[in-house]
């Protein structure tokens, strides 16, 4: 459960207040995530999304998220939209954290994906590229190849507690990758966090995207490997060939590839496990005292990286050539 910072009644109070949005009902921390502290706040206007941002967002980026929110859904993206308080704001401060309430979305998320499910994220993710066209703020991807590093030097000295020789295979990694990583790609805005509990479905059909938090714009591509790491393993570890086809299939009949993306998809999906094997790592080993967190298994991307490692091309994946 992600609730890092808890919320005193009179605060609460008062920042509704600012709001259109009736009075409170109830709020609950939410069991789910690790990033934010997120509370499903009820008022007898219906149920909302109230998140308190913590570490890893940085209050300049939040308009750039806000404001992504907001473009994405005027152009048929179904996503939260940010509610805005009598002033127009609709970013403000509680207990002491940088706050905003989105609106509620329907659906749940699929524990098991199956391919169906896959070639639908795969179609809502090039959707999702397509509409981020226009969009006027950008947003470099610090967790991108010239962010691995830095993380990993805040973590390197403890990665063989969680298994040894650890730290020694991400470095041969980080030195490999930031040699070949590819300087030109088609680019935009991507979510970079789309794993299954960021997409809910409701009767079989997908019904909205969460999660904006890691929005920024790199390598459309990019967030295909994202996509292909968090919704096509076994538990495992093995590739489900069937799930990865579906999905690079489900987004190539709304935006085809490029040969060059598909030429570097394997090595975008091993960058990709690796920034998620360096972020688990890092929260694995520095979980804040008190949080009401359960830190994610930094190994499964281990696992990922190293099925990566033993590919040549994209037929791995599924696609004929
Ligand atoms: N707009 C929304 N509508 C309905 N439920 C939501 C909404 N936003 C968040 N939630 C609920 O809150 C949970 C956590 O939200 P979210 O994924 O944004 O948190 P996070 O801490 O940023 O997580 P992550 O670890 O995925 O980065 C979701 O799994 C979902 O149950
Ligand atoms: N989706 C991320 C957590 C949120 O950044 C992970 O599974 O590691």
């Amino acid at each position: 459960m992600a609730v890092y910072t808890e919320i005193a009644d009179d605060e609460l109070a008062s920042f509704i207040a600012g709001y259109d949005i009736g009075t409170v009902l109830s709020l609950k921390g939410i069991a789910e995530g690790v990033e934010n502290s997120n509370y499903l706040l009820v008022t007898d206007a219906g149920p909302h999304i109230l998140t308190l941002y913590e570490k890893r967002v940085d209050p300049d980026d939040l308009p750039f998220f806000i404001g992504l929110m907001d473009h994405l859904a005027s152009r048929g993206i179904i996503c939260p939209l940010p509610v805005r308080n009598r002033e127009g704001e609709a970013l403000g401060t509680l207990a002491g954290r940088p706050a905003a309430i989105v609106t509620f979305l329907q659906g749940m998320w699929v524990r098991r994906p199956r391919a169906d499910h896959c070639f639908a994220i795969g179609g809502a993710l090039a959707q999702l590229h397509i509409a981020g066209e226009g969009f006027e703020l950008t947003r470099r991807n610090a967790l991108s190849v010239d962010g691995w590093r830095p993380l990993f030097e805040r973590a390197a000295d403890r990665a063989d507690e969680v298994m040894p020789g650890l730290a020694a295979d991400i470095a041969g990694e980080l030195d490999l990758l930031e040699q070949s990583w590819p300087s030109s790609l088609p680019h935009g805005v991507i979510h970079a966090d789309l794993f299954p509990d960021n997409v809910f479905f409701l009767h079989e059909e997908l019904s909205g995207l969460i999660d904006f938090y890691f929005a920024c714009n790199d390598f459309l591509a990019y967030d295909v490997a994202v996509c292909l790491n968090a919704w096509c393993f076994e538990a495992d570890g093995s590739l489900n060939v069937t799930k990865a086809r579906a999905l690079l299939s489900g987004y190539q009949k709304v935006r085809p590839f490029t040969p060059e993306e598909l030429a570097a998809l394997p090595l975008l999906a091993r960058g990709s496990a690796l920034r998620f094997l360096l972020t688990r790592l890092y929260d694995w080993l520095n979980v804040p005292p008190g949080a009401l967190v359960a830190p994610k298994d930094p190994l499964e991307y281990l696992r990922k990286l190293r099925f990566h490692r033993t590919v040549k091309d994209v037929s791995a994946y599924g696609l004929i050539l």
